[in-house]
């Protein structure tokens, strides 16, 4: 059904706001909201329909390299090749709008024994509409066919929600309805959303889905975030770390849920609480540049409130017996290691006794008995990709290995945190890997994922 833009408004506002409803929905409510891929088992072979897929990856020179997320699409697809329908594959690669999809077609036509044609030029943005060839590739495609269309960011209207605040909505909503108005007019009317990583304000994930007749959750998203992000969210033991300090609001929000007993922090995330625990414990301590105001514009500063707000989280935590476990030293830019910091040092990795006390607590945990306990570890400890600041992720790594050998649930939010486990360790070391790092945390943290709140909408 097409969209006008009056009810494309309160639509977007839902979105940029993330769900805004009193009291706010969890996961599963979503997702029970949300009907799964074999709810469109009666849609008549030639059916087109449109699949946002997870196609942000690398493939590498063989089958099986840089390519976990195009096959986690296969099952999904092979569903939809089996019934005949016209599948249509979009979504982003990278956040470079020039990076082109060609190499990610070539691989999902040798995952599915097939001709994946790329479709470039699909939209005119001067007109606002979708091109007449795309529209006719899609119409004269033979029942069966999967077609993918090029990067979706190559469009601006892919990323005009991004930055979107809910005054600036009423000036972008008609061309929004248009862009979806379009899409389901000359392509499909028909959603699945097989793409677990596209967490972000894409219009592709949050915007198309207003004007489809029938939306649906493929197979592996859906089976993602009924097995191990359901699990997640009784997490006992969780690992935060990483640049981001806005991940504390998803801290925050995972130890309002009630089941942790243990926080392991790194990164700027350590910095807030150390400056916390330090405050509170009436000792000084020094974060360094990260607390320095003319650094305020750097992505490792932590503003004032950051650290109130880790003295709450801190305070409250240690009344229900939440054990908070921060470093006690830093690796700083020259290489070398520090206890106490500077006014004018910076961290990059944590130190050699921060990770003897991180394995001692490693231990402590199993010894209570680990086995059945749920961790969530996301994140890195620094800057891991220069090797003078990789050993106190290189040595967490093994610690994550233990407590699943221990019998404990090891999840493994994807992002660094992944990428780091590869490097150092491997997947079987953990309980489950997920191929998101955006969304898993969203999931779990502060905010719904914005595609799974469209998805509800549109199901509706
Ligand atoms: N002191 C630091 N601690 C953690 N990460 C750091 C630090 N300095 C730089 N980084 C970089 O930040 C990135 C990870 O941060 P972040 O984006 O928060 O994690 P993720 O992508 O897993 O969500 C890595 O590329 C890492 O090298
Ligand atoms: O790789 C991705 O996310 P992730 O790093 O959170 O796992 C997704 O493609 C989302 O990318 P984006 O953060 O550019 O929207």
């Amino acid at each position: 059904m097409p969209v006008d833009p009056q009810s494309m408004l309160p639509w977007l506002e839902t979105i940029v706001t993330g769900g805004n409803a009193e009291p706010p929905r969890a996961l599963g409510d979503y997702l029970d909201a949300i009907p799964r891929l074999d709810s469109l088992a009666d849609l008549p072979k030639g059916t087109a329909v449109l699949v946002r897929g997870d196609v942000d990856a690398k493939p590498g020179d063989k089958v099986g390299k840089g390519d976990i997320r195009l096959r986690s699409m296969v099952e999904t697809l092979q569903y939809g090749h089996d019934r005949g329908w016209v599948q249509v594959v979009f979504g982003h690669i990278g956040r470079d709008p020039q990076q082109s999809l060609d190499k990610v077609a070539a691989r999902l036509g040798g995952l599915m024994g097939a001709d994946v044609p790329l479709i470039k030029g699909w939209y005119d943005e001067q007109t606002n509409t979708v091109t007449e060839l795309a529209a006719s590739r899609v119409a004269d495609a033979a029942p069966g066919s999967i077609l993918m269309l090029e990067n979706t960011r190559a469009y601006d209207i892919e990323r005009v929600l991004w930055k979107a605040k809910p005054a600036d909505l009423p000036a972008i909503a008609e061309k929004l309805a248009d862009f979806a108005n379009e899409v389901a007019g000359k392509i499909a009317k028909v959603y699945v959303n097989e793409a677990l990583s596209a967490g972000s304000l894409d219009a592709s994930s949050t915007v198309v889905p207003a004007a489809m007749d029938r939306v649906a959750l493929g197979k592996y998203v859906a089976s993602e975030f009924e097995g191990p992000m359901k699990k997640c969210l009784q997490t006992q033991l969780v690992v935060f770390s990483g640049l981001k300090i806005d991940k504390l609001d998803d801290l925050e929000a995972m130890i309002a849920r009630g089941t942790i007993k243990q926080v392991f922090a790194a990164g700027s995330l350590a910095m807030a609480l150390r400056k916390a625990i330090g405050e509170l414990d009436g000792k000084d301590v020094s974060i360094g540049v990260a607390e320095d105001p003319s650094h305020s514009d750097k992505p490792y500063y932590i503003p004032r409130e950051r650290v109130e707000q880790a003295k709450q989280m801190v305070a409250e935590g240690r009344k229900k017996g939440i054990e908070f476990v921060v470093p006690v030293d830093s690796v700083i830019e020259d290489g070398s290691v520090k206890e106490a910091l500077e006014a004018s040092d910076q961290q990059f990795d944590i130190g050699p006794k921060s990770s003897a006390l991180f394995e001692q607590k490693v231990t402590e945990f199993i010894e209570a008995g680990a086995k059945g306990a749920v961790a969530f570890h996301n994140g890195v400890f620094g800057m891991f990709e220069d090797p003078r600041f990789e050993a106190g992720t290189r040595n967490f790594i093994p610690q994550l290995k233990r407590m699943t050998d221990a019998g404990a649930l090891v999840y493994v939010g994807g992002g660094e945190g992944g990428k780091a486990l590869e490097k150092y360790g491997s997947e079987s070391d953990v309980t489950h890997v997920f191929t998101a790092g955006g969304t898993v945390l969203n999931a779990l943290g502060s905010e719904p994922v914005p595609y799974l709140v469209a998805l509800a909408m549109a199901a509706k």
